[in-house]
């Protein structure tokens, strides 16, 4: 069966463009160009057949008004004849009244010749006394007065003009017999002679109406012909325009019909090829036509459909998004009648299309009306298969929601939804503290990445975020917020109820392991949640206050829940404020409002005071000075320093004005001298793989001596970036310098590391050694790390020796440092050593 044709769509009335509107007048124009040659023809034909008629009417006038002029000329020559034989008086009147008619022809035709047209009214009277018709009095005084030039015309006037000499001479002669028969009856010669002279004018005048006659017939007949000739010339002119015209029309027919079968098939072919399925239907939604791709889609073929209702076809997938079972079919039956009841219908839809093998594909359906003035007569339905682009698009919207490695939502969603809760609370009658957020950070997170590589802390993510899932209720939100972040928000939870979650999720989290090669990781968390209550209002506090409390829980010594009830609880306060030190910790960068305080550490042998050098030991503290001359604590702004990434910076600016002083004092040799300056260097610092070069450069530049300089590191920074701290130490100490390990015994004590890391003093953890006369278990310790610093040859210094009791005990077991309190509180580095000028810069 061949494939129907798709109609040729028209321009529908609500369509039409001022362009297409334009476009009439343009047509109309042509249609006169086209037909004028024969609406001129049909005005000359008209006029010709009107002047014909005219003139066919007027020879007619002349032929009748010839005949009246006859008979009267006739009946007054018999009538002057008797009047000449018998007297009789009634037959000289006879003749009177027979006269009367040629003769008044005669005087309306010599008025006319003289006076022209002016003379119509006098004429026209005297023509109606010669009898004539009086219909035909206009035509004859018309032709008379505008043809007597023409050739034809002329000789008729002419041989009219021939009898008027005879008829004149019949008017004398009748006078002179009515005169002599008053006189005397006339003799029977008189009588002869009279009829002779009768006769011979009836004769001539008998000549002059036949010469006239046969011009008048002559004239008729040229007429006719040249009438006839000029109308089969018109006839045969419109004849020939009219072949050449419908020749011309065929023609334009003939290529119009082959550009609209080329377009026509160029628009099946089109439409074959492409891929969106066009079907076009009747007003009534009666399938006309359906291209491959639309059989395809549909899966019935154009045969099967013909005819029958396109919506019985049109099935939408039960799981159609915003859709009922029959929303699709329901859109084409709406579209259907809004359009042809002139109704706005919105003209694209996206929908899940079930075909008639039961595959479902997602589909745009686009609607056009077509139609005219009267309104829709069919229906063009284009269906582009759209599944694709709405899976990317849907891939699109998860990952700019969701968190690659996790699949969890994350940190622009859970801000979104965080904020949408925040909005409805304003709004809702919920009592506030219904909801918690939870700000969850891994702890030495860092460790595994740089230990197990970063594929084993993707795992670990995972494994994680696993764990925490299982930990929720439904309707909780889940988010990977950072690198080992999370935050989760429990909507309608009491705070109590998501502490004991928090704890839950802490708990679980220590079972987290994962198989590394030989090796079982785990990481602890450290987890801040915080009441969603007054005066936490927007995002960006609430996840500021959550953040800072997870921070709350690090410092609670990591694996830790800090619970923090807007309304309750101050010390995040702390936390929060850690921000603003942030702005001052780079203002005073900037504006030189750092300074240093150096504090004694005491060697408790004469063999250690040896080994430092003999001078001067300390370890050299920053302090921050504020604009109303208060010194800060370091405590207070080198967390917020290290949180922030400030720490690189910080430990540059120490160690250069250290040196800087150093330099000073050896250059004007001070006493006392020191033998040992320790500076603190950072576990950031220590990533930074640039330090070493900051370090030696410095060095050179200030000349100062390297081996009076110690380095203090601490054991989790040197484990964080192990390969880096052993490039560090290993390049200095063939300076001269030297290295403490810093917090002893608080991190992670990967004893192991201590091996990699030749260092020269073990510094103990202050927070062991201050109540190691009150804790048995933390004079064990500080006994083992000081056999262990003795084992590794290294020398211990003991921190936080805050009393002389301590200071003795410390000195009974055998460590060789001291520092704290009990030693020696910080001192200005200018006081400390005399230096010549205040070390804090202005
Ligand atoms: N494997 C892995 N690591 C990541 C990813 N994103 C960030 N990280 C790392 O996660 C670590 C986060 O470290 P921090 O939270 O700053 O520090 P931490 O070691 O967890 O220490 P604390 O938080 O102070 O307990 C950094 O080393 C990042 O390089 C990731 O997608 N995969």
């Amino acid at each position: 069966m061949p494939r129907l044709s798709p109609p040729i769509p028209t321009a529908t009335h609500s369509d039409a463009t001022p362009v297409q509107r334009y476009a009439l007048p343009k047509r109309k124009r042509s249609l006169l160009l086209s037909i004028w040659p024969f609406v001129a023809l049909a005005i000359v034909q008209t006029v010709l057949a009107i002047s014909s008629l005219h003139i066919l009417g007027a020879m007619r006038a002349f032929s009748s008004g010839e005949s009246q002029w006859s008979k009267g000329q006739k009946d007054a020559t018999y009538a002057l004849a008797r009047y000449a034989v018998s007297g009789d008086p009634a037959a000289y009147d006879q003749f009177h009244q027979g006269l009367h008619i040629p003769m008044s022809d005669m005087r309306a035709r010599l008025m006319l010749e003289d006076q022209g047209y002016a003379a119509r009214p006098q004429a026209a009277l005297l023509l109606l006394q010669g009898h004539n018709e009086p219909e035909e009095i206009n035509a004859l005084i018309w032709l008379t007065v505008y043809f007597k030039n023409t050739d034809s015309i002329g000789q008729l006037l002419a041989r009219w003009q021939d009898a008027d000499e005879p008829l004149q001479e019949l008017q004398t002669l009748a006078g002179d017999i009515y005169a002599s028969m008053q006189l005397a009856p006339p003799t029977p010669v008189q009588k002869q002679s009279w009829l002779a002279q009768i006769n011979a004018l009836q004769i001539q005048l008998s000549e002059a109406e036949r010469a006239f006659n046969k011009v008048l017939g002559d004239t008729s007949r040229a007429m006719n012909k040249w009438l006839w000739s000029i109308n089969i010339g018109i006839a045969l002119a419109m004849l020939s325009l009219l072949m050449g015209h419908t020749w011309r029309l065929q023609r334009k027919t003939a290529r119009a019909e082959d550009a609209l079968d080329l377009v026509s098939e160029r628009a099946s072919t089109t439409l074959a090829a492409i891929g969106e399925a066009v079907i076009t239907t009747d007003a009534a939604g009666h399938v006309m036509y359906m291209n491959r791709a639309a059989e395809e889609l549909l899966g019935v073929s154009l045969e099967q459909l013909v005819t029958s209702e396109l919506v019985q076809h049109m099935h939408a997938s039960p799981s159609s998004a915003g859709s009922d079972k029959d929303g699709a079919s329901a859109w084409v039956q709406t579209a259907i009648a809004d359009a042809l009841q002139g109704r706005e219908h919105p003209r694209e839809t996206i929908f899940r299309l079930c075909d008639a093998q039961h595959h479902v594909r997602e589909v745009k359906l686009a609607f056009t009306p077509i139609g005219d003035d009267i309104g829709t007569t069919e229906a063009v339905f284009v269906l582009h298969d759209v599944s694709q682009e709405q899976r990317y698009i849907r891939e699109l919207a998860w990952q700019a929601t969701h968190d690659q490695l996790t699949g969890l939502v994350n940190r622009y969603e859970f801000e979104r939804l965080l904020g949408v809760l925040l909005e409805q609370t304003k709004h809702e009658d919920t009592a506030p503290g219904d909801h918690a957020i939870m700000y969850l950070d891994l702890d030495q997170f860092k460790v595994i990445n740089d230990t197990a590589g970063h594929i084993a802390g993707d795992a670990m993510l995972r494994a994680m975020s696993a764990m925490l899932q299982r930990c929720l209720r439904a309707g909780d939100t889940l988010a990977r917020v950072g690198g080992d972040e999370f935050a989760i928000l429990l909507k309608h939870c009491s705070f109590e109820d998501a502490k004991r979650i928090a704890e839950q999720i802490r708990d679980a989290a220590q079972n987290v392991r994962i198989q590394w090669g030989e090796r079982s990781l785990s990481a602890g968390i450290s987890i801040g949640l915080v009441k969603l209550a007054a005066p936490l209002t927007s995002v960006e506090e609430v996840l500021r206050v959550a953040d800072m409390a997870s921070y709350g829980a690090k410092q609670r010594g990591r694996n830790n829940v800090y619970a923090y009830d807007p309304g309750v609880d101050q010390e995040i306060a702390r936390y929060v404020g850690e921000m603003e030190w942030v702005e001052r910790i780079k203002a005073a960068l900037e504006g030189g409002h750092f300074c240093l305080y150096a504090q004694a550490i005491e060697a408790l042998s004469t063999d250690a005071d040896e080994i430092a050098g003999g001078g001067l030991h300390i370890e050299v503290q920053i302090r921050m000075r504020l604009p109303d001359g208060n010194i800060i604590s370091p405590v207070l702004f080198i967390p917020a320093a290290e949180r922030y990434g400030l720490m690189p910076m910080v430990d540059r600016w120490v160690v250069k004005q250290t040196l800087q002083t150093l330099a000073h004092l050896q250059k004007t040799a001070q006493s006392p001298a020191i033998s040992c300056c320790a500076i603190n260097l950072s576990g950031t610092s220590l990533g930074d793989e640039r330090l070493l070069d900051f370090l030696q450069d410095q060095i050179a530049r200030h000349g100062v001596d390297p081996r009076t300089l110690c380095f203090e590191i601490t054991e989790t920074a040197a484990i964080t970036h192990l390969p880096n701290a052993i490039r560090l130490v290993k390049a200095l100490k063939a300076l001269g310098c030297r290295f403490s390990m810093d917090d002893f015994g608080a991190g992670v004590s990967s004893f192991g590391s201590l091996k990699n890391l030749p260092v020269d003093f073990l510094k103990i953890d202050g927070a062991i050694v201050a109540d190691m006369l009150n804790e048995p278990a933390h004079r064990a310790m500080v006994d083992a790390i000081n056999h262990l610093g003795h084992a590794l040859d290294m020398k211990t210094i003991a921190e936080f020796a805050s009393t002389p009791e301590i200071v003795e005990s410390l000195r009974g077991m055998g460590i060789d440092y001291a520092q704290g309190y009990a030693v020696g509180r910080p001192q200005p580095f200018s006081n400390t050593i005399a230096a010549p000028s205040s070390n804090c810069v202005h």
